[in-house]
């Protein structure tokens, strides 16, 4: 359902405003020293996640400065496959680390039916923050998209080039299919219950998508999220999804026409000329500012926001970054970014 009194909702509804709603993938995270200190309280990362009362208190402190438009539940995308049974870990300064799945042989230790008990406490989390965001600020429930998670699943860390996954992709796609639906299953089982617990859009993160090939793209890409939006309208016919398809160029289009997210997220890359003739007049766009303008600040940020303004924010828009804001990003470079867009009718 629409709520007019938030902006993030109407944007995502079809409507031009005057200002665009804002907010910022990551923005709770390691460039505010509250984020890290409340880290600290929680022990690691991972504690951070699954302890609600801290995980809504990180969710609150980038709106308590910059008053966004919109609020992202504090999770991660790998708690799916620690859910499913797979180890995860995260090591200081080295990123995840996870039990390497490389062919459709590991596939049997992984199992859907206990993932509520792992992710109990995300649920709790979506509700404290359902109850404790101001009434204009939209709250996004998220997920990653089942080849992405893959990714980290089959690679067992972050990668470079992706060749285990291609090669086990490309060479079982059978085997392949067997982990893509598990994920599909589990994907939509978990937004169900973010949705229920009053996450009012959901984001799906596709941060690998770029690195496939045509054919991998459709099959790995948009098939799986067409299944899951597919799944969660079958519940919520009016639920907003936005799909942040890094890397998909051309594919933008097939992806928005194909799987039927309400919205799309834009990485840095794509020319925003060609998003205004031909993806925004299909739904709302989000995006695109490079993470790396938020360090340098300065007239080169804000002539680059400008840039996006201008060009997107004659249709539906929201505005964000191009990828996550990185742990560097002075605190302040955000507010003078933020300031200046809401000062620019
Ligand atoms: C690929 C991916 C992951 N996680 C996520 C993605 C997709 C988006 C993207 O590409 O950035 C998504 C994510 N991760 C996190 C959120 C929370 C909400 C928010 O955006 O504020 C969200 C939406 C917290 C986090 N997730 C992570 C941190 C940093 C952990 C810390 O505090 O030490 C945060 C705040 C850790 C993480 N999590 C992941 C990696 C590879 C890493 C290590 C790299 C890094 O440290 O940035 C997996």
């Amino acid at each position: 359902m629409p709520n007019n009194t938030k902006t993030f909702l109407r944007a995502l509804n079809g409507e031009t405003l005057p200002v665009p709603p804002i907010w910022l993938m990551r923005q709770a995270g390691r460039y505010l020293p509250e984020y890290r200190a409340t880290r600290g309280d929680a022990g690691s990362f991972l504690d951070l996640c699954y302890n609600p009362d801290l995980a809504c208190e990180v969710t609150l402190q980038p709106l308590r400065r910059y008053d966004f438009d919109a609020a992202i539940l504090f999770s991660d995308i790998l708690v799916i496959p620690q859910a499913l049974g797979q180890h995860l870990a995260f090591k200081q300064g080295e990123g995840p680390q996870l039990d390497a799945i490389r062919d459709a042989s590991g596939l049997g230790k992984l199992s859907v039916d206990g993932i509520h008990n792992t992710l109990g406490p995300v649920y709790e989390t979506v509700s404290k923050l359902s109850a404790a965001i101001p009434s204009h600020t939209a709250l996004i429930g998220f997920a990653g998209a089942p080849w992405t998670v893959a990714t980290y699943m089959v690679e067992g860390k972050g990668s470079k080039d992706f060749a285990n996954i291609r090669r086990f992709a490309y060479g079982d796609p059978d085997g392949f299919a067997r982990l893509i639906d598990i994920l599909v299953e589990a994907t939509t089982q978990y937004l169900l219950k973010q949705v229920e617990a009053g996450a009012e859009c959901i984001q799906l993160f596709e941060t690998w998508g770029g690195v496939l090939s045509e054919t991998g793209f459709k099959r790995w890409v948009i098939e799986p999220t067409k299944q899951i939006v597919a799944n969660l309208r079958a519940v919520h016919p009016d639920l907003p999804i936005i799909g942040f398809p890094r890397g998909a160029g051309l594919h933008l289009i097939d992806f928005k026409n194909q799987t039927g997210v309400t919205g799309v997220g834009l990485d840095s890359g794509v020319p925003l000329e060609w998003v205004a003739q031909n993806l925004q007049k299909l739904g709302p766009v989000q995006g695109n500012l490079d993470p790396m303008y938020l360090i340098t600040g300065g007239d080169a940020m804000l002539d680059e926001t400008k840039r996006i303004l201008d060009t997107l924010g004659n249709g539906p828009f929201i505005f964000n970054l191009g990828h996550g804001i990185t742990p560097e990003t002075p605190p302040e470079n955000v507010d003078k970014l933020v300031k200046f867009i809401r000062n620019q009718h």
